[in-house]
């Protein structure tokens, strides 16, 4: 649960810090402003993804589902900065499917909270796995990490991949490249 009077109290000696004074016009609502924005960036931790995905439904068909291009925004742990691209997910049902939102839903419960990218991904395969229970998995994600265009290194345009396969995806190059075959498309 999100303390928004600490993050007050945080964001106004953050401010003092920097040698701007939290008092002056255009900074007097910040730290409230940053509390509000925090509690949003990270309802995530609030969210239970067996929640959405829990609400699978019989299905004959059990050839791949890929969901592609689903944008999310996720905040890096180590400088509180964002890293936001495309998630692509696609797995192999065995006799159940989930909303294809909900998908993207699992998505926005990883990504809405402190993370890297590489826990990010695992845990939205694992999820998929634990709750829609399919004969397997695949994840990848493309994004910008603002901690390595914006300072830093400052190398924009430059793109962190993470790939996360499950079940039958796991040492099967052929479902691997079916995968990689209709990201293509
Ligand atoms: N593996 C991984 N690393 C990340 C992620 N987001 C940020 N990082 C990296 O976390 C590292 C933190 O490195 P540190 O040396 O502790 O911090 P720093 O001195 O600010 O590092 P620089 O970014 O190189 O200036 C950096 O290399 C970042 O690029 C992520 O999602 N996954
Ligand atoms: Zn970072």
């Amino acid at each position: 649960m999100v303390d928004k009077d600490k993050i007050r109290e945080g964001i106004t000696l953050l401010l003092e810090g920097m040698g701007e004074d939290p008092l002056r016009e255009g900074l007097i609502d910040t730290p409230d402003r940053v509390a509000r924005m925090y509690e949003e960036l990270c309802q995530g931790m609030e969210e239970d993804p067996g929640e959405q995905l829990s609400k699978a439904f019989h299905a004959e068909n059990n050839e791949m589902i890929l969901e592609k291009d689903i944008t999310f925004y996720s905040i890096c742990e180590h400088h509180l900065m964002p890293f936001y691209g495309k998630a692509h997910i696609a797995y192999i049902p065995d006799g159940k499917v989930v909303g294809i939102s909900k998908l993207a839903r699992t998505v926005e419960v990883y990504a809405r909270r402190l993370q890297i990218q590489e826990k990010l991904t695992a845990e939205i395969a694992d999820a998929i796995m634990e709750y829609v229970k399919p004969k397997g998995v695949m994840v990848q994600l493309s994004a910008e990490h603002m901690c390595m265009t914006m300072r830093g290194v400052k190398k924009p345009g430059s793109q962190t991949v993470t790939l996360v396969s499950r079940g039958v995806f796991k040492d099967n190059k052929e479902l691997q490249d079916t995968f990689f075959h209709l990201l293509a498309q």
